[in-house]
């Protein structure tokens, strides 16, 4: 099987992201990392740029063993002396070394002649060949080149040394099927052209820059250059492990392998994203949060009856522990169920169908059901499938304003199955929800103790109420409900207490009556 290098540009093209910027030891973190990832070559820098740099490209080019270590050069004899002083301690020295050949490039940045940019990349490589044994040169925009033009100047850049030609991308404008043209070109039209390796270097500006690489491969391409995360220069770089993924997974299309191990590819992702501070989108291919997350009810039921349903890479190939049944608004039974049991909640049929049916109240009003909200909901189901709910809440509203008398209407079921209204004031919501509802319990109440707090994190938390009180000069009793609104949780606190006190009445007398 046809083998393609991987060339990874993280700690240069990625690090030219705007509002990147890595130190020595932050860049040997990730070197190391990809050398675990099995990248064959990695850039570490552009060793001219600055000292930090080539200190940095130094560093990595004498502590990596098993990738090439190369650094970046304009076709300038002091950058690639600048790179030479930093990878001469690289076991086998690598040099990049590019100049722009596009129309644009040349006439209006580098204000060369086509011929001028010929001479200059001619003898920029002869000159770096007498320090590196391996010069790989880029033609700098090439996909915008004159495609007859850029076949010369590759031809004399074989001929000066190069072993590896680079055909960029540059600004992300081809197409898939283009750019697969223009190194089909480049074989049929440049005679030493099986003397080298051709690379591809794609940019992300129109998102295209994974299907543009996988092209190239389609053509002819021997390396594929990119970033992990595919961070780099504006839109970024076609994403390596996007790429490395698609390889393996449709071998049956492009029938080729690589070095990588794959399942390196999340610490990779992890290591970046942390040193470089640039997040990864949560719908990003492979590495992204909701990568291997499945919400909707019917995918959920597919993938627990078998993954491949709705899963074509397996979370473990990348290194991912496993995928991740999101509970939402769209999960279904089947999900809800697995999960309950998961937490180690042994529910019957219609503890867990209610249980559901509160779960999907609250993901109606809730962004995200977070464990202890499923705590909760089933919690709540497992005591209510041990006690007989003596008074329900059915329902409840109160008035509020500033210049108001606080006034609240509950409906509730009371133990002879009848739904019972009243409704009263109070100095506040809260009293006035339980004195209504202490006209409706039968018997006296005295409340000794009520506190609300939340149930996790954020403004859409559940609200937790816990009422003390004695009722019908029974000793103190504690009350729970839980609900999102804290007047509602209040409320279900309230009745919880007196039911639990009737409760243990009734366990009381029938020990009596049992004696
Ligand atoms: C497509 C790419 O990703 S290319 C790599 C881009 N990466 C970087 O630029 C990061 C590192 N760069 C730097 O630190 C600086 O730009 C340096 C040290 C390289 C140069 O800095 P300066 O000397 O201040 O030049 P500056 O960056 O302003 O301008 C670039 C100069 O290089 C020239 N140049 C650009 N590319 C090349 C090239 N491949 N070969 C020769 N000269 C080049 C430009 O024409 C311009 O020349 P001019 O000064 O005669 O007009
Ligand atoms: C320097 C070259 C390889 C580059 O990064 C580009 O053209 O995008
Ligand atoms: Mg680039």
């Amino acid at each position: 099987m046809r083998k393609i290098d991987i060339f990874d540009t993280t700690l240069r093209d990625g690090e030219q992201s705007a509002g990147i910027n890595l130190n020595t030891a932050e860049k040997l973190e990730i070197a190391k990392q990809l050398e675990r990832f099995g990248v064959d070559v990695m850039e570490a820098g552009f060793p001219a740029a600055s000292p930090g740099d080539l200190d940095a490209v130094r560093q990595i080019a004498s502590t990596i063993k098993h990738s090439s270590v190369t650094g970046l050069a304009r076709s300038v004899k002091s950058d690639i002396d600048a790179a030479w002083e930093a990878l001469k301690v690289a076991e086998c020295p690598r040099l990049h070394v590019f100049i722009a050949t596009s129309p644009i490039h040349m006439t209006y940045k580098l204000k060369q002649t086509p011929e001028q940019v010929v001479e200059t990349a001619v003898e920029s490589i002869k000159y770096a060949k007498q320090f590196f044994p391996i010069v790989q040169w880029s033609a700098e925009d090439a996909f915008r080149s004159d495609p007859a033009f850029l076949a010369h100047i590759v031809e004399q850049a074989i001929k000066a040394g190069a072993s590896v030609i680079n055909l960029p991308d540059t600004v992300g404008y081809a197409t898939p099927h283009e750019y697969g043209a223009m190194f089909k070109y480049m074989k049929e039209n440049v005679p030493n052209v099986e003397q080298v390796k051709l690379s591809s270097h794609c940019h992300n500006d129109l998102g295209m820059a994974v299907a543009n690489t996988l092209a190239a491969i389609e053509n002819g391409a021997d390396q594929v250059e990119g970033t992990i995360n595919g961070i780099g220069e504006r839109a970024g770089n076609a994403a390596l492990e996007e790429v490395g993924v698609a390889l393996y997974t449709r071998k049956d299309a492009y029938n080729v392998e690589t070095n990588l191990t794959l399942n390196e590819i999340k610490r990779t992702s992890q290591l970046v994203s942390q040193l470089t501070g640039m997040v990864i989108q949560a719908n990003k291919a492979v590495v992204g949060k909701n990568a291997f997350a499945h919400e909707s009810g019917i995918h959920q039921d597919g993938v627990l009856k078998e993954p491949t349903t709705y899963e074509i890479i397996t979370p473990e190939l990348i290194g991912e522990t496993s995928n991740n049944l999101v509970l939402g608004k769209h999960s279904g039974r089947h999900a809800f169920h697995e999960r309950a049991k998961e937490m180690g909640f042994l529910l019957d049929k219609e503890a867990l169908n209610e249980a559901f049916k509160e779960f999907k109240q609250l993901a109606d009003r809730k962004k995200e059901i977070t464990k202890e909200d499923l705590w909760t909901i089933l919690t709540h189901q497992q005591l209510k499938a041990e006690e007989t709910a003596i008074y329900e809440l059915e329902s409840i509203q109160v008035q509020y304003g500033t210049e108001h008398i606080p006034t609240a209407t509950v409906q509730v079921k009371i133990p002879e199955g009848t739904v019972v209204e009243d409704a009263c004031t109070g100095a506040g919501s809260v009293e006035a929800i339980f004195n209504a509802l202490e006209r409706i319990v039968d018997g006296k109440v005295n409340l000794l103790d009520y506190r609300v707090s939340s149930i996790g994190k954020g403004r859409d938390a559940l609200g937790e109420a816990v009422v003390n009180l004695t009722f019908n000069h029974t000793e103190e009793l504690t009350g729970r409900g839980t609900a999102q609104d804290v007047l509602e949780a209040s409320a279900k606190a309230y009745l919880n207490a007196i039911n639990r006190s009737l409760l243990q009445k009734q366990m009381e007398e029938l020990v009596k009556s049992s004696v």
